[in-house]
Formats: C-alpha cells, structure tokens, sequence
C-alpha cells in the first residue's frame, strides 16, 4: 500500500487518478473489514451456540468510534471521521445479522433520526404507534432492539417512557443525544394565513410555546401522537384543501412533501432530547459508561435523604434525578436515577449494594456507553 501522507499533485487529472486509487484501496480495506465481521459472526455461533446469539455489541462499538476520534489527525473534523466509521459498522453488523429496530414512529419521527445516528443505516426499521408498543415489540423478540425518547432539554422527562420501565425486563443498552430542530408546516397548496390548527405531539408543541404564543396565539393547538404523524395529517388535509399545519423536523417535511412556513422555531436553540436503546442484553463494560436504576423507596422521613447520601460517600456522580408515582402504594414514589459509571465497577456496586439496604426495590435498569456520536 503506498504511503497515505506522500505528497498532493496539483493538477485536477492528477488528483482525481489519486482519489481513484486511493478509494480502491479504501474498497479493499473496507471488505477486508467485512471479511472480520463475518467471522466473529462464525466465531460468535460457534461460542454461543445453543443460546439466542448476541451479534450486536454497544461496548465494542463505543470503544471503536471512540479510537477513530482520539486518532483523527483531520483536516476531517473527529465527529464526521466517526459518522463514516459508524456506517462501516453498520454494514458490517448487517452482514453478521440484519438487526430489526423498533423506534417510535410513524415513519420520520425524531426517534427514527436518533435510531440512524445511533445504529447507522443498514437497519431493518420498525415503525410503532406507542412507546409501550416499542417495549412489546422488543419483549416478544420481533425487534432486536428499541428506540425510545426519554427527556427533553426544554420539557423533561417521557413519563411514558419510565413508566414502561416499571414492568418491563428489558435491559437500557444506550442512549442517543439529538439536536431538535422544529419546522412550522404546511401542504404545497396552503396558504399559511388560512391555517385554522397547529397540529403536533404534546411535546413538540410545548418546545415551541412561546413562538407560538407570540406569532399564532388564537390558532387552535391539537396535540396528535408523533409530530411525524401531525406531518402526515397536515399533508393529507391539504389535499382536501383544509388549512391545518404541523410542526415537525427536517426528515417528516421532506417525507410528506410539506412547505415550511417557519424553520427553528423550538423556543430554545440548545433543544435536545436524549434517547434509550432497549434491548434483551446486559452490556459489559466500555470504560465510559452510565448506569440507571430504577428505586421504590420507602415512604418515610429522610428515605430519599439516605438513598442520595451513598452516591456522595463513595464518590459517584449522579446525573440526573426523577420521581414517579408509585402506582402500588398512595403517596409512594419511584426514584429513576442515572449515574456515571458500570454497575461492574467497585464503588458503583457499593453503591447499589447499600441501596438495597435501604430501598424496597432497587432495579438496575441498565449500563451502557456514554453516547460517543
Ligand atoms: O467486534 C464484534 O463483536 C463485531 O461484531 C464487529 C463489529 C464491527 O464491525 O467492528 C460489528 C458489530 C458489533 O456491534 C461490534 C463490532
């Protein structure tokens, strides 16, 4: 292979025989790769034999994208070398197992936007109607694994999310930050000063309250189950020449042949919403990792005081805190709690362990690698 770092030519003929030659060995190198998944997909077969076969494996993947960007020398920034090398993987997962991914739909929703930064593209994908919809369909092994929204940098937590949580035994095998962009839409043939409704998902609508108090305060706001649904439901309606607009992102615009009227109008520019992974797998450690419980405490003075007090002793960082109702006792309460590190590691077991002292239940929800992407 000829040294990647001899020098440029200048002229456009030259270069381009350059870039020709260097993507052949680019092509080559990339299905030598694929040759090496394919046999730890034989490797992995022969190992785990009599039992459902991991394939996929969130640790390894972390470490290697990780790798790719403590590398990187540019002029490539380290987050568009990762993107390339996370559509690398993605092939090559593909070619050991096709992975079937159930992502809260329809088709276009942020969900399915953070499901593809998140696997790549070579997914099989699995639109459902409802979050508790994604749980089945992973529970009853239709899907390999489950994309759920669960907060939101402006709005909060998903209750439906953390509340699923409760009766499921699936494990959180990642998370997946996405920049939310909101899109005020309509149909090609609308005009947008005869709109009668805004239509969205609740949370999409409170992400853009204000704007919406300020330019549209006496339009109707009707809030629809995704906002790639409003999307679909403003695209139909327009075909009736019925003024009604959604708002919705970049990929439900462009799905449904939509107009925007406005771009960005989430109240908030810094608007992100963190996404889970769910799948059937307990995830080894990948050197930076986050773990979440799921705690019922019990209902007496100083019972969260003391739940707190061992993350500070043994020096473990919370990151983020939410209560639930518990749905079993009144005035009882779920406690969901994230906190940095693996459930491996010795002072996040302290942890859990005096937990279970002091909690009626403790459930660990999941750990898994820090979002590299
Ligand atoms: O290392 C593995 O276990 C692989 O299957 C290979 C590979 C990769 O392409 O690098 C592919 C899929 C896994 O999710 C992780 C990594």
């Amino acid at each position: 292979m000829s040294n990647s770092k001899q020098a440029v030519p200048d002229t456009l003929p030259l270069l381009r025989d350059r870039i020709d030659s260097i993507d052949s060995q680019i092509q080559m190198l990339i299905n030598e790769r694929a040759r090496c998944a394919q046999k730890v997909a034989e490797v992995k077969l022969a190992e785990q034999g009599g039992e459902a076969v991991v394939f996929y494996r969130p640790e390894r993947e972390a470490q290697v994208l990780r790798r790719v960007m403590e590398r990187n020398e540019g002029p490539l920034g380290n987050e568009e070398m990762a993107k390339i090398f996370r559509q690398v993987m993605s092939s090559c997962l593909a070619l050991e197992k096709p992975m079937r991914i159930a992502f809260l739909g329809p088709e276009g929703t942020f969900t399915q936007q953070a499901a593809l930064k998140h696997f790549g593209k070579s997914i099989i994908s699995a639109p459902m109607a409802a979050i508790d919809e994604v749980f089945r369909e992973v529970e009853s092994g239709a899907a390999n694994y489950g994309v759920v929204p669960v907060e939101n940098s402006t709005e909060g937590v998903v209750n439906h999310t953390l509340d699923s949580f409760r009766d499921s035994r699936l494990k959180i095998c990642g998370e997946v930050e996405e920049r939310i962009h909101h899109h005020l839409l309509v149909s090609p043939n609308i005009n947008s000063e005869d709109v009668t409704h805004i239509y969205s998902h609740q949370q999409s609508l409170a992400q853009c309250r204000a704007w919406l108090d300020r330019y549209w305060p006496h339009v109707e706001r009707v809030a629809v189950s995704s906002n790639a649904e409003a999307a679909r439901l403003a695209a139909e309606a327009g075909r009736s020449g019925r003024a009604i607009a959604a708002i919705a992102g970049e990929v439900a615009c462009e799905l449904y042949g939509l107009t925007k009227v406005s771009a960005n109008i989430e109240d908030r520019p810094d608007n992100t919403t963190r996404f889970l992974i769910v799948g059937n797998q307990e995830v080894p450690q990948s050197g930076k990792d986050k773990t979440s419980l799921l705690i019922s405490a019990k209902n007496e003075p100083g019972a969260l005081y003391r739940l707190l007090e061992a993350f500070e002793r043994h020096g473990v960082d919370m990151t983020r805190l939410e209560t639930r109702p518990s749905l079993m006792s009144r005035w009882g309460y779920i406690f969901y709690i994230d906190f940095v590190g693996h459930y491996l590691d010795d002072e996040c077991r302290a942890v859990i362990d005096e937990l279970r002292e002091r909690a009626s239940e403790v459930k660990v929800l999941g750990s898994y690698p820090v979002a590299v992407l």
